[in-house]
C-alpha cells in the first residue's frame, strides 16, 4: 500500500484526500495549523517535513495548500528523495522555477487540475481552437468563496493550451469603455458559495456558439486524481510529469 503524506492536510482537500486514500495510506500530514492530528492522521509543520518523512517511511508527497507551503516540502523531498504530486495553484514564475529544479533531483508531478474531465476538456478545447480559427473566444470559471487565487490554475493552464493554438492577449473583466478587441480572451472568475469548480470556453463566431464546459460536484474527483497520480510517480526516475502521463497510461 502506497505510504502518502498530505501537504495541507488540515484543509479541504487535504480532508478529501484522506477520505479518497483507500489503496493508500495517508500516514501524516503537514500544515502550519495548530492542530496535532486530523481524522487520526498526525500533522507536522512543513519546517520539519523532511523528518517526517524519513520517520513516517513516506513514499510519496500529496500536495494542496500555498505556494510558500508546497516549496517547502519539495525542498523535503529533495532532500530525503522522496517523489511529489504537486496540486498547489496560484505559483508566480520563481516559484514555477523553484518546482522545475526540484524536478531534476526527484519525480515532481503537477497538475492545476487532478480530474480526468478537465483533462478531456483541454483537448477537446485545443482542436477547436484549431479548426475555428476567427471565433471570439471568451473563459469564465466558478469556485467556492474561500479560493484565494483568481483566475483559477485551472483557467490558467486552459489560456496555456489555448495560445498554443492562436495568439491572444488575456484581458481579466471588462468595465467602463471597453470595446473588444479582435486578439482579446475575456477572462472572468467568479466566486460564490461552496461550489467545488466551473469552467467554461464560448467560442462564438459565424452565426453560432459552441460552448465547452466542466463541472467538478466533489472535491473527491480530484483528490482521486491525485491518489491516482502519485501510486503512479512513484518508482519513476527524476523529472517534471504532468496528469496527462497517467490518465493516457
Ligand atoms: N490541482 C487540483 O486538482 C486542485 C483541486 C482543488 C484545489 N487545488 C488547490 O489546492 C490548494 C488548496 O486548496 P484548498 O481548498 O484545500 O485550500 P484550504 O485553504 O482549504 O487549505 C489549505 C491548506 O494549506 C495549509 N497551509 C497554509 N500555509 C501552509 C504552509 N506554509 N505549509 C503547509 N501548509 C500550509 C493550511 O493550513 C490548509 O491546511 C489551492 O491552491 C487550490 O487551488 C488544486
Ligand atoms: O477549489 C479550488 O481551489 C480549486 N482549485 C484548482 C484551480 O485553481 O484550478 C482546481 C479546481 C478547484
Amino acid at each position: 500500500m502506497t505510504r502518502v503524506a498530505v501537504n495541507g492536510v488540515t484543509g479541504q482537500m487535504g480532508g478529501a484526500v484522506i477520505e479518497a486514500a483507500i489503496d493508500s495510506e495517508v500516514v501524516v500530514g503537514f500544515a502550519t495549523s495548530d492542530t496535532d492530528a486530523v481524522d487520526g492522521v498526525p500533522v507536522v509543520h512543513p519546517a520539519e517535513a523532511a523528518a517526517a518523512l524519513r520517520e513516517y517511511d513516506v513514499d510519496v508527497v500529496v500536495d494542496f495548500a500555498v505556494p510558500e507551503g508546497a516549496l517547502t516540502v519539495a525542498e523535503a523531498c529533495v532532500e530525503v528523495g522522496v517523489p511529489m504530486v504537486v496540486g498547489t495553484t496560484g505559483f508566480d514564475e520563481d516559484g514555477m522555477g523553484r518546482l522545475k529544479d526540484a524536478s531534476e533531483e526527484v519525480p515532481l508531478l503537477k497538475a492545476t487540475n487532478f480530474s480526468q474531465g478537465i483533462q478531456v476538456l483541454q483537448r477537446l478545447i485545443s482542436e477547436a481552437v484549431e479548426t475555428l480559427k476567427d471565433y471570439d473566444l471568451e473563459l469564465m470559471e466558478t469556485h467556492h468563496n474561500r479560493k484565494v487565487d483568481a483566475p483559477s490554475g485551472t483557467a490558467s493552464s486552459i489560456l496555456d493550451v489555448i495560445q498554443e493554438e492562436r495568439d491572444v492577449e488575456p484581458v481579466y473583466g471588462r468595465e467602463g469603455h471597453a470595446p473588444r478587441e479582435d486578439d482579446e480572451i475575456g477572462v472572468f472568475a467568479r466566486r460564490a458559495g461552496d461550489i467545488r469548480g466551473e469552467h467554461e470556453l464560448v467560442l462564438a463566431g459565424n452565426d453560432e456558439v459552441l460552448s465547452l464546459s466542466h463541472r467538478a460536484e466533489d472535491r473527491g474527483v480530484f483528490a482521486a486524481g491525485a491518489l491516482d497520480a502519485a501510486a503512479w510517480l512513484v518508482g519513476r526516475d527524476a523529472g517534471w510529469y504532468e496528469f496527462g502521463d497517467v490518465v493516457d497510461a
